[in-house]
């Protein structure tokens, strides 16, 4: 049956009221969208369009949306791609959260590190995703509140607590970990998850030097509950940073799959977890007792408007603390020593620096272990290698306060989000040369064998400016110390067939974990 112009309009004239209502807004809603689509073809309605910088292909009216969903797992690939395949900078626009600019170009990173830009002044989708987990701690604040809390907390990160201090932490939780954990897995072809035993490392060593208390997560099988809870709270608080309308897909979620813990179960159990240990610390000030970690730093000192903290606050810095702390230099040491296992000449050479500088006497000697380690160069640059192809901040944003011109020329206006990634500029070959993949830490060696870092644009791991890691040394010393003290006693090997890859999130997990065997290490032979 053929349906000429003429018997359309006939049907339609001969139709009831609420048909002919119908089709009328059928009709005005297709061409207003058409008329949308044409005004937006490659972006998300309402987005301006930036034809001076290249932008990543999109949908009309929803932008690239859709490719992030596709790629959310993979995002940092997602990333490096479009700066390979695209431009150094680049822009993407996606419906429910704000166009991006995205930059490798080191003078541009740099540039954003330590001028005109703000991680406070996120949009709506950023200040709400981060609040649950971060709330007003010292990721999360700007001006006065973040000053006071920077300043009070630098206050312990000086050289005699590195030397003496610190360092002695770190070898006791070594010592536990090789007597009662590693130890009896040598030789005997039994497997251990070498990332998880990281966390539990580096939680133990920063709840304690931290904030005086003895978690035990090594001494405990299986995640303890509050780590299980601070892990998926993250995650999640990732996702609500990068999925426009968090709270409709979690409140479907609740309602879809009652028996999954939201994020509210997960905020609850770190909550109680900080809460205790506030509680706890204030009877022991009121008993009298001295102590003189980050806890009491900030239970002593008044905040920017001369209050003394209440335990929201307290909560806060702490929460905030104990992610910078732990999981940042967790990750590090699972993907150092992935790298080692990867690349045996260079765990060759680095066991063999290892074995030169540091006697058995050494390893419970702090000051000795802590000067000796300060002077292995090959050790330090297998460290930097690692953050530079697996940085533990691996994607990071902030907003122009001002309207701006980049060092390569990009007009910058104010309010853009701009965002860069460590991860993916650390493997391109504009940056890095065309080795840039390869794990190769003699590039931060110069011909004599001293140690040269690059400049901070170009290795953004550690941030720069007024907000760069409160924390490089101490977590430089915790990771040189584990890696020292773990491959002077073992040979690792990794268990073929595993799918080692990161894990979507704040940092850089391992997704899967990392299973390792454990082998007694048998001394160089240069040295034996
Ligand atoms: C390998 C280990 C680590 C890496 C790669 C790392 C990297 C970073 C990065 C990229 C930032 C900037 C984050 C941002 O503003 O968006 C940062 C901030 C910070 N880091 Fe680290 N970090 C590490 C370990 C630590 C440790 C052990 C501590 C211990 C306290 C720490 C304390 C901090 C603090 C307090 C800040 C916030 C600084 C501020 O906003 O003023 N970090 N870190």
């Amino acid at each position: 049956m053929s349906l000429s112009v003429d018997s359309i309009r006939k049907r339609f004239v001969n139709s009831s009221p609420a048909v002919q209502y119908a089709v009328a807004i059928g009709g005005a809603s297709t061409a207003a969208l058409s008329v949308l689509a044409l005004m937006y073809p490659d972006r998300a309605i309402f987005d301006e369009a930036r034809p001076d910088i290249p932008q990543r292909s999109g949908w009309p009216l929803i932008g690239s949306f859709p490719d992030i969903l596709k790629n959310m797992d993979t995002f940092h690939h997602f990333a490096l791609k479009g700066f390979e395949d695209l431009a150094r900078t680049t822009t993407m626009s996606n419906l429910g959260i704000p166009r991006n600019i995205a930059t490798s170009d080191p003078r541009c990173v740099e540039h954003i590190l330590k001028t005109n830009f703000s991680n406070y002044e996120k949009g709506p989708q950023f200040r709400d995703g981060m609040n649950a987990l971060f709330g007003h701690g010292i990721f999360n604040t700007n001006g006065d509140e973040w000053k006071f809390q920077r300043k009070t907390a630098s206050q312990i990160f000086n050289v005699k607590n590195f030397r003496d201090h610190f360092t002695d932490v770190f070898v006791d939780e070594l010592d536990y970990m090789k007597e009662n954990i590693l130890d009896p897995l040598v030789d005997n072809g039994k497997t251990i998850d070498f990332h998880d035993l990281m966390f539990k490392f580096t939680l133990d060593s920063f709840v304690l030097l931290g904030f005086g208390e003895e978690l035990g997560a090594l001494r405990k099988d299986g995640k303890v509950p509050f780590a299980a809870a601070f892990d998926a709270a993250q995650v999640n608080t990732f996702r609500r940073m990068m999925l426009p309308y968090w709270r409709v897909r979690e409140g479907l979620a609740k309602v879809l799959m009652p028996w999954k813990d939201s994020m509210e179960d997960h905020i609850k159990v770190v909550d109680e977890y900080a809460a205790d240990m506030i509680t706890k610390r204030r009877k022991e000030v009121e008993k009298g007792e001295e102590h003189n970690d980050l806890l009491s730093r900030f239970l002593k000192s008044r905040d920017d408007r001369g209050n003394l903290l209440n335990d929201q606050q307290l909560r806060d810095i702490i929460l905030n603390f104990i992610i910078a702390g732990r999981d940042t230099t967790a990750q590090a040491l699972s993907w150092a020593l992935y790298q080692l296992m990867l690349n045996p000449q260079v765990e060759e050479k680095l066991v063999k620096e290892i074995y030169a500088n540091i006697s058995d006497e050494d390893e419970h000697n702090s000051t000795a272990l802590y000067e000796a380690i300060k002077d292995m160069k090959y050790a330090h640059a297998v460290f930097y290698e690692t953050l530079r192809l697996h940085p533990s901040v691996p994607a990071n944003q902030k907003y122009a306060l001002e309207d701006d011109i980049w060092p390569d020329g990009t007009v910058i206006k104010k309010g853009d989000y701009v965002v860069w990634s460590p991860w993916a500029q650390g493997r391109l070959e504009a940056v890095w040369g065309s080795d840039a993949k390869d794990f190769k830490p003699e590039r931060w060696l110069n011909e004599e064998g001293e140690l040269k870092r690059e400049n901070q644009g170009t290795w953004p791991a550690f941030h720069a400016g007024p907000r760069v890691c409160l924390g490089q040394n101490l977590a430089t010393l915790e990771a040189l110390v584990a890696l020292t003290l773990l491959l002077k006693k073992y040979r690792f090997k990794l268990v073929p067939g595993q799918d080692i890859t990161y894990q979507v999130s704040l940092t850089l997990p391992m997704k899967n974990g990392m299973n390792v065997t454990v082998n007694q290490r048998e001394k160089p032979e240069i040295i034996a």
